[in-house]
């Protein structure tokens, strides 16, 4: 019966129904005011606000020394180990942590807000991730007041917020900073200061004179109007001495002392206890830590009738000073002040978010005209925009320009060809002609193209130079050529698109444009290029030639060659300017010419002439330009000729032939190419797009590509903001609306 009264005489059945009627009504406010509280932090957080700053609601901040016990009181209220344990100093960041009593929860879990990891069931994954967290500051700082924020849901925790603290040192170790003990001072003052409830750890076994936590409480708080202090290991004392020690006169406590044994006992930590917590909970056994340190301390006062005593006097009010036991009452405690503290902030808190809300209402009309955004509007409009983007340039590169692109390519191929089997000769230029060749043609020794237009018709020679060009071109892989150009075009533009316009910051969706672009085109690739090889092949066989079309690739070929000659002209510009004049490259061309008639030893070039071997190079390549320059002219006349104007002399004019060739190659591709790949392309890009950035993205990923664009991001942020502010307003108005019908009930 004894240890009964000692633990908050719970026995009665009526007093129990009062005692939860009142826990689930306090827990109820207290847990709308840490949403509050926790809206306003997030708030803060979110931007400076001056107003709100000013006021907060008060949080419960856990000081003590060293070994004082402070983790294991904590623990006790939460019912699991999950503190930080070691030697080396492990706490150095401030924890905050937040207990929600969430009845319907399955399992106990804890939750790192800020770090995104999910629900962590295990606590002992919980206690690791706060050791890394603390660890990482490094020992030569040693503490930080950068705060670690750990939500902990579970049906055995009453709603409560709790700041632990480094504990306070008295001297530095050895590979400690000289300045840790005051780095420690002044973060726990920073937290101590109002209008926060400080809970002062001091050990029984240690002289309470001398106990830091109580000294730097009486501070801030002289008149001990926001401290408890909280005594532990009242097991390592005299009870006679504990109890002077809870009615510690030198520093009087309105709040008053509540004395703990927060170890778990060893006889005790494998056995499931009475379950005295889960009585928050309605619950059976909780099995928890918590519920093993009360059935503990419930034994230990019961043992020691000065205990009882204490409690009794102090009911009688006989003017002791209240002494309260166990770390159940020490909760029950907790959560009554927290509200108590709570209440007498609200309405300032009330009158903060008000004008603050006012403040965010009034600057998202001025800038925003009241405008709501969602991350979900601005993607589509950004997609909208995109997809028209790409609509004009669908309207610009049509068949067309397809046609140009592969037609320039093609004549590439042609003037090549030309080159191999008429224009290089091989024997006045043996060098550059060699480096050109394929064995095949070397094999055949190059007759001048001087000579063509007076050979005979029948002239083998030409008639197989010419048909192994056409052979040459229509085998050379235009299927794939022709898909390869186009797709890389598409590709190419894609990405231009993508850089400028609607997403250009947004790498993330850039690359989900880009992966949707090269599916689409590779998935067409082979099919096209086939397709394309198909329907060329006649021409393989067999190529008829049109008045017209003759004319018209006669013109061409022309152009043709004229830019040839101007670009072989700019070369060789180019070529005089770079070794210092037209003279030097004459006399270099002249040396290379009486080099290659035997006249002159190559050998020489150097010491006796003094032409470095970079030198001779170019007046090779300057020998060649000219060449090459009187040939095209040479071709140029031939193709203005007379012989050349009918469709009969094509073994005369090969450069009209291949035009011809080149041209049909071009037509046919195209239209393949127009189908298969263009229209099929700016058909399903858009559609692939709404799929893979619609609702296929997700909220998270929409919010954070919304926040990629800085306008953006500064409107949702104001008008997040401004939600926020008015759910707080209206949850602290239903509060303190509580509250009134609270204190209107008769008691
Ligand atoms: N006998 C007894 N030992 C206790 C009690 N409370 C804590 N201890 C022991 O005291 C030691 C220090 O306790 P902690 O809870 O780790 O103390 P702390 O203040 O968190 O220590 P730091 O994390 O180093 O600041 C541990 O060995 C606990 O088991 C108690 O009420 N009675």
């Amino acid at each position: 019966m004894a240890a009964a009264a000692a633990t908050a005489t719970l026995s009665d059945d009526d007093a129990e129904e009062r005692v939860a009627a009142t826990n689930a009504q306090m827990m109820l406010l207290t847990r709308k005011m840490i949403e509050i509280r926790n809206t306003l932090q997030e708030i803060s957080t979110g931007g400076g606000s001056r107003s709100l700053t000013r006021v907060q609601l008060p949080s419960i901040v856990v000081v003590g020394s060293q070994s004082s016990g402070k983790s294991s009181v904590l623990e006790a209220i939460v019912g699991h180990e999950f503190l930080p344990k070691g030697n080396n100093m492990v706490t150095r960041r401030p924890i905050e942590l937040t207990l929600i009593n969430s009845p319907d929860a399955a399992a106990e879990y804890g939750e790192f807000p800020a770090l995104k990891l999910g629900k962590i069931t295990d606590f002992a994954q919980i206690q690791k991730t706060l050791t890394d967290l603390n660890l990482a500051i490094p020992d030569s700082e040693a503490v930080s007041d950068d705060p670690i924020r750990l939500n902990i849901y579970s049906p055995h925790v009453p709603d409560l917020t709790l700041i632990d603290l480094p504990g306070y040192i008295q001297i530095a170790a050895a590979d400690q900073p000289e300045s840790l003990k005051s780095k420690i001072t002044s973060l726990c003052d920073k937290y101590i200061a109002s209008p926060n409830i400080i809970v002062a750890i001091s050990a029984a076994d240690v002289d309470l004179a001398n106990s830091t936590a109580l000294r730097a409480a009486k501070r801030v708080d002289p008149r001990g109007e926001r401290t408890i202090g909280v005594i532990t290991k009242l097991d390592l004392v005299d009870p006679g001495r504990a109890i002077d020690l809870l009615q510690n006169r030198s520093y009087p406590l309105q709040m008053g002392y509540v004395g703990v044994v927060s170890k778990v006992p060893s006889s005790l930590a494998t056995r499931a206890s009475s379950g005295l917590l889960s009585r928050f909970s309605g619950s059976g056994d909780s099995g928890d830590i918590g519920s093993v340190i009360a059935k503990n301390e419930e034994v230990y006062f019961g043992r020691h009738p000065v205990f009882t005593r204490a409690l009794t006097d102090a009911d009688d009010r006989t003017g002791q000073q209240q002494v309260t036991l166990g770390v159940i009452n020490l909760r029950n405690k907790l959560m009554r002040i927290l509200e108590r503290t709570m209440a007498k902030n609200l309405q300032p808190a009330c009158d903060a978010i008000h004008q603050e809300l006012e403040e965010t209402a009034y600057q998202f009309k001025v800038e925003y005209n009241d405008r709501p955004i969602t991350a979900e509007s601005y993607l589509a409009q950004s997609l909208d925009s995109f997809k028209l983007s790409f609509k004009e340039f669908a309207g610009k590169f049509g068949r067309e320009q397809v046609r140009a692109m592969l037609k320039s390519e093609l004549d590439q191929r042609v003037l090549d060809l030309l080159a191999q089997r008429y224009w290089n000769r091989l024997d006045e230029d043996p060098d550059l002609a060699l480096a050109t060749l394929d064995d095949a043609t070397i094999k055949s020794i190059l007759r001048p193209v001087s000579e063509l237009p007076s050979a005979p018709s029948d002239d083998v020679y030409w008639h197989r130079q010419l048909d192994a060009c056409v052979s040459n071109l229509t085998k050379s892989g235009v299927g794939r050529t022709s898909t390869t150009l186009v797709s890389n075009a598409l590709s190419g533009e894609m990405e231009h698109l993508v850089n400028s316009g609607a997403f250009k910051t947004h790498p993330y969706v850039k690359t989900i444009v880009q992966d949707a672009t090269m599916e689409i085109l590779n998935s067409r690739f082979y099919s096209t290029a086939d397709q394309v090889e198909n329907c060329i092949k006649p021409y393989k066989y067999e190529v008829e030639v049109e008045d017209q079309e003759w004319s018209k690739s006669r013109e061409h070929a022309f152009a043709l060659l004229k830019e040839e000659v101007r670009q072989c002209e700019a070369a060789y510009y180019k070529l005089q300017r770079s070794v210092g004049g037209g003279k030097k490259l004459s006399q270099v061309e002249k040396f290379v010419e009486k080099s290659r008639k035997g006249l002159v030893k190559m050998e020489d070039a150097n010491e006796i002439y003094g032409f470095s071997q970079a030198l001779i190079d170019k007046g090779r390549e300057g020998l060649f330009l000219t060449k090459r320059a009187d040939i095209l002219r040479l071709r140029m006349q031939a193709l203005k000729s007379k012989q050349c104007k009918s469709k009969d002399s094509k073994y005369y004019c090969p450069e009209i032939f291949l035009d011809v060739v080149a041209d049909k190659l071009t037509q046919t591709a195209v239209l393949f190419l127009n189908v298969e790949l263009l229209s099929d392309f700016y058909y399903h890009l858009p559609r692939e797009l709404d799929a893979r950035l619609g609702h296929g993205l997700g909220p998270q990923k929409m919010e954070n590509f919304a926040k990629e664009n800085a306008k953006v991001r500064r409107h949702l942020e104001l008008q997040e903001r401004k939600q926020k502010l008015e759910l707080a307003a209206e949850k602290i108005e239903s509060v303190i609306a509580m509250q009134k019908t609270r204190r209107l009930q008769p008691a």
